[in-house]
């Protein structure tokens, strides 16, 4: 019995060791890091260091949806804007209704501003100096002629107000703005006729060849001549004889499209006169009114480039008489543009002028030295980049602009 209990004892002992022997390691077991097997499978995932830096949750979604989504925005807005670029496709033709030509001067006069300075605040302010000596009528003199006016104009101008107001004692500011004014006017030559001739004499089209160095202005003018023809009812072609200057053609379409005008043109280096022939010869057989001929710019001083504009006058003449050849000339070129002109003149029979960027120079005089000199009336004075920044030259209301004072009967 007792070796029954004593064996009994020894069993329970021995049950008891075992199953402490088994809580105890399950105890000291280090905690399972649950949370360890999920960043060995991110990271090799991970395509680059920066990405690291984010959030886990959202680093997923992140790098998937650009590369998704990029090609769905970007397609899209490539596609749009080329759309958008194709005129013919998507964008009708707009014709605009350019300003009325009438009063445009006067409208515009502000533009006169440099040169204002000159002949209002200056001169009119020399010539209400209480005593006008020596002195006072040199400064005069000198104002003049800084004003392009030139030397033998600016002694005449001079020479007749020192006579008049003498003669009649004119002493208040509003008679010796009135004497001035008057000398200007008649230095302007007002008797000149300064109309465009654009109805062809033979019920042919008009031809207006427009001519002068470049950069002068021709086919911003040509442009501006065409707006104020189809403002004035009338129907205008295009031709784009300036085939020297590729741009040149492009601006003219560009012209002509906004007024709904036809331009002919040739293909880059093609010969301009071949142009110029083709131009009029649509011209007559559509019936248009008038062909307006932009040609290439020239210095004066190449031979070559001045016969071969010789030579665009004579083939155009195969269709009949040119009725007018427009020199167009920078205003704020001075002096200068004066040589250019004359050369010119020599080449082709210049019937009119016109002095661009007028707005740009503080020499409104030139317009007097450039009558004077070449026996041409200025028809026309470009005011101003934009479309309807071209004005019909006219003397009294030119001067009334310089001298800045409002005129009688106008709307400004
Ligand atoms: N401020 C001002 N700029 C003008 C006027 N007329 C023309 N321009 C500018 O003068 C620059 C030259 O004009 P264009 O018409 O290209 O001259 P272009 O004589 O045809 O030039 P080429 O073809 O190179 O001979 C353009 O930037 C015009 O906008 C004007 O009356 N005032």
């Amino acid at each position: 019995m007792t070796d029954y209990l004593v064996a009994a004892l020894v069993l329970l002992g021995v049950l008891v060791l075992g199953a402490v022997g088994l809580m105890v390691p399950r105890l000291r077991r280090p905690p399972r890091p649950p949370a360890r097997p999920a960043p060995p499978v991110e990271e090799p995932q991970r395509p680059t260091g920066v990405i690291v830096a984010e959030p886990p949750p959202a680093r997923a979604p992140d790098v998937v949806t650009p590369e998704v989504a990029a090609p769905e925005v970007v397609v899209p807005e490539v596609i749009e804007p080329e759309v958008l670029e194709r005129p013919e496709v998507v964008l009708p033709p707009v014709i605009e209704r350019p300003e009325p030509t009438a009063g445009r001067l006067v409208r515009l006069r502000a533009r006169l501003s440099r040169s204002q300075n000159v002949f209002g605040k200056g001169l009119l302010g020399l010539l209400s100096r209480d005593h006008l000596d020596e002195d006072a009528w040199e400064e005069i003199e000198d104002s003049l002629i800084t004003a392009d006016v030139g030397v033998e104009a600016t002694r005449e101008i001079v020479d007749r107000l020192r006579e008049r107001t003498r003669v009649l004692g004119t002493r208040t500011a509003s008679g010796l703005r009135a004497l001035l004014a008057e000398e200007l006017v008649s230095a302007l030559s007002p008797e000149l006729d300064r109309s465009l001739r654009t109805t062809g004499a033979t019920g042919n089209p008009a031809v207006i060849l427009v001519v002068g160095v470049n950069g002068a202005g021709k086919t911003t003018t040509c442009g501006k001549i065409a707006r104020v023809l189809v403002a004035d009812g009338r129907s205008v072609l295009l031709g784009a004889a300036d085939t020297f200057r590729a741009a040149a053609a492009d601006q003219l379409a560009t012209w002509g499209g906004r007024v709904g005008a036809e331009v002919v043109r040739g293909p880059e280096g093609a010969d301009p006169a071949s142009v110029a022939f083709d131009a009029v010869r649509r011209g007559i057989d559509v019936g248009v009114d008038t062909v307006l001929v932009d040609t290439a710019g020239r210095l004066q001083n190449k031979i070559g480039l001045m016969d071969e504009l010789g030579k665009v006058k004579r083939v155009v003449e195969k269709h009949g008489p040119v009725d007018e050849t427009l020199l167009v000339l920078d205003a704020t070129t001075g002096q200068n543009g004066l040589e250019q002109a004359r050369v010119f003149t020599e080449v082709v029979d210049v019937t009119g002028v016109v002095l661009t960027k007028l707005d740009g120079t503080a020499k409104g005089g030139i317009v007097i030295a450039v009558q004077r000199k070449l026996g041409i009336p200025v028809k026309l004075v470009g005011l101003g980049e934009g479309p309807d920044d071209l004005a019909p030259f006219d003397p009294v209301q030119f001067v009334d602009a310089l001298l800045g004072v409002e005129p009688l009967g106008t709307d400004a």
